[in-house]
């Protein structure tokens, strides 16, 4: 945890998490634990699953986007039961709220939960049941789900995807707030998915997103924002290499969603320091800071703002433009914004 003297503000200051994904909450031991009981087994050739702590142990070792992929997709194999989906995303709920996020928008992949034989509407109902007492129990909370198409899977199968979300009326009657894309991200160039993108508009959802920038370059983000007609963008890490990108960025207000430990762990930089952080806060980028999977990367929200602060020795002024950015950035409605603004302006008052 960080030791800066900000981190009782860090802590107090009301956040939206916009990128995490729910299957990247496994702790190794739940995972185990759920193998165990839905019968799933793990790889027998590979010594990491021989035990929760030598898997967190190969986590230590990441190498790249790709590599770290492989384990999360076995990981969330474990996941069968409606009440498996519930407890992850009340757990995720509780703990990102006691560090005091009051907004999540969540990440969830339908696609790879239905090839393996888990229904879409069964992973569904869990989400929602765990929303339900989430925000009966925490009641400053407000969450919302984002499926994502992935990526390493063939393009007529996120054809598919997106049709069977369609056909729910999920996107249109609250369910869900938006649609994205993540998994591998090099050669996976965003007019690949331009008709999806177009029917997903054409079909009336406005609130698109993509994971570009992670790892790819500053192409593959303009591309996404043109092709794709996306409003964010998740990562975007790499977009400040390139400066007329920047300048699009910050005039149109598009949001990135920052995984500061994510990068870390998975060698997109050496180190915190490397992160175009303060490069953003000056040109006016809009972005807000998240775990993306913090069962993996070593820390939750609160841990990545840490981190960010140690790095960056930011100030309360710093903290403010990024908590005020992250709500306009937010997929929900004027008078929910209104009241986390509220309770931002609130928490800075008290720090100035
Ligand atoms: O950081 C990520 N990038 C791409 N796909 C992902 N799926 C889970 N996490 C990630
Ligand atoms: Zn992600």
């Amino acid at each position: 945890m960080c030791n800066n003297q900000l981190h009782q503000f860090l802590h107090a200051l009301p956040k939206c998490e916009h990128h995490v994904h729910i299957e990247g909450t496994i702790s190794p031991e739940l995972l185990f634990n759920l193998a165990s009981r839905n019968k799933i087994s793990l790889p027998m050739d590979d010594s990491a699953f021989e035990s929760p702590a030598t898997l967190r142990a190969r986590y230590d070792k990441f190498t790249s986007l790709d590599d770290f992929l492989h384990y999360y997709f076995i990981g969330f194999s474990v996941l069968l039961e409606a009440s498996d989906f519930e407890a992850l995303t009340y757990d995720y709920l509780s703990l990102a709220y006691s560090q005091g996020v009051h907004h999540a928008e969540i990440f969830f992949d339908p696609q790879a939960h239905v090839l393996r034989g888990v229904a879409y509407q069964t992973i569904i109902s869990g989400l929602n049941a765990a929303k339900q007492r989430a925000q009966r129990d925490f009641p400053k909370l407000s969450v919302e789900f984002i499926p994502c198409l992935l990526r390493h899977l063939p393009v007529p199968s996120g054809h598919g995807m997106l049709a069977e979300l369609l056909e729910t009326g999920h996107f249109f009657d609250g369910t869900l707030v938006g649609f994205g894309m993540s998994s591998t991200e090099l050669e996976m160039h965003p007019s690949l998915y331009k008709e999806i993108y177009e029917a997903a508009r054409a079909a009336g959802v406005a609130n698109l997103t993509a994971h570009y920038g992670e790892e790819g370059p500053p192409d593959y983000v303009k591309d996404a924002l043109s092709l794709l007609g996306v409003r964010r963008i998740d990562h975007g890490r790499r977009s400040a290499e390139d400066e007329e990108l920047i300048a699009q960025l910050a005039d149109t207000g598009t949001m990135l969603t920052l995984c500061p430990l994510s990068n870390v762990v998975l060698k997109g930089v050496e180190s915190m320091q490397e992160l175009p952080i303060r490069r953003f806060l000056d040109a006016n980028v809009r972005f807000s800071i998240n775990s993306d999977d913090p069962a993996y990367f070593g820390g939750y929200v609160l841990e990545n703002y840490c981190a960010v602060q140690e790095a960056f020795g930011l100030s309360v002024d710093d903290w403010g433009k990024i908590a005020r950015g992250a709500i306009t950035g937010s997929w929900c409605s004027h008078t929910r914004k209104e009241q986390l603004l509220k309770e931002v302006e609130e928490v800075l008052q008290q720090w100035v």
